[in-house]
């Protein structure tokens, strides 16, 4: 009896291949790293999230920029359009509006300075390479793996959900008005992930695409992971940036509360 053996290459069926890029964001995105654990269970002092906020806004500010360099690889004006809105929803259509803007006003309510933040000048090492590292695969690589490391974004409307309940429970010294910026990222994250799946399954007929796909969307996690393990690591004894005594004091005082209720 002869068997025939599918060869190595087949492609993976569309139902295969979105449950591995799914499998990716699940087993390997940032919602498990230590840091944002411990922003969940109200684990973090005042200094710690002013310092993930800073260094986050790093972040935020290349969105667009790497958006900018997908948009100039896409070769119709309905991709473009589509992509575009991107930029637009982080830069806004005008001053005072947009994801930028709202992650700065999450900044003030955490008592921030605005200067301060669009300086840069208090962002990580680790940080602007993670960003960077991110920046330039969007540069480099094809617009299949450009657009297949944005499918964090699958994972990233439950995060959110879970992080505006847990801001408002831990950190209620964060005005409520601060948290826009992740209300807003549910829905936006939900389409604009949703838009990527759609164009990375139809893009990627080999199996060689599929699998340059799953590993961009692996170095993405990999860029979201290298971020906050900057940012946690700041924080232990010794690293610059480390909690003042002023800060040690909060994280006392809340532990105290915690003993108390
Ligand atoms: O706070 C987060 O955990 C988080 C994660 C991600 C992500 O999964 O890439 C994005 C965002 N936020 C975000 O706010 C955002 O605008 C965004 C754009 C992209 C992207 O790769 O195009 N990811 C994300």
């Amino acid at each position: 009896m002869t068997t025939t053996l599918a060869p190595l290459t087949e492609p993976w069926s569309p139902a295969e291949f979105e449950a591995r890029l799914r499998a990716v964001g699940q087993g390997r995105y940032h919602d498990r790293h230590p840091f944002n654990v411990r922003m969940h269970e109200g684990d973090l002092s005042q200094a710690e999230l002013r310092r993930w906020i800073t260094n986050r806004f790093h972040y935020q500010i290349h969105i667009p920029v790497k958006d900018a360099l997908i948009v100039a690889k896409l070769d119709s004006s309905r991709l473009r359009r589509m992509w575009l809105r991107r930029i637009e929803d982080h830069d806004g259509r005008a001053e005072g509006e947009g994801g930028i803007e709202r992650w700065l006003r999450l900044g003030e309510a955490a008592g921030l300075d605005r200067g301060t933040l669009l300086s840069g000048e208090a962002v990580l090492p680790g940080v602007r390479l993670a960003v960077e590292g991110y920046v330039n695969f969007c540069r480099l690589r094809s617009p299949l793996e450009a657009v297949a490391a944005s499918l964090t974004e699958l994972s990233a409307p439950g995060l959110m959900r879970v992080r505006i309940e847990a801001f408002e429970r831990h950190y209620p010294w964060i005005a409520a008005d601060g948290l826009a910026y992740f209300r807003t990222r549910v829905d936006q994250g939900r389409r604009d992930s949703a838009e990527a799946l759609e164009l990375v399954l139809r893009w990627a007929r080999t199996r060689r695409d599929q699998e340059r796909a799953v590993a961009a969307l692996s170095f993405k996690c990999d860029v979201l992971w290298a971020l906050l393990d900057a940012v946690d690591c700041a924080g232990r004894p010794g690293a610059d940036g480390q909690d003042t005594p002023a800060d040690r004091g909060s994280r006392a005082d809340r532990d105290e509360r915690r003993e108390r209720v």
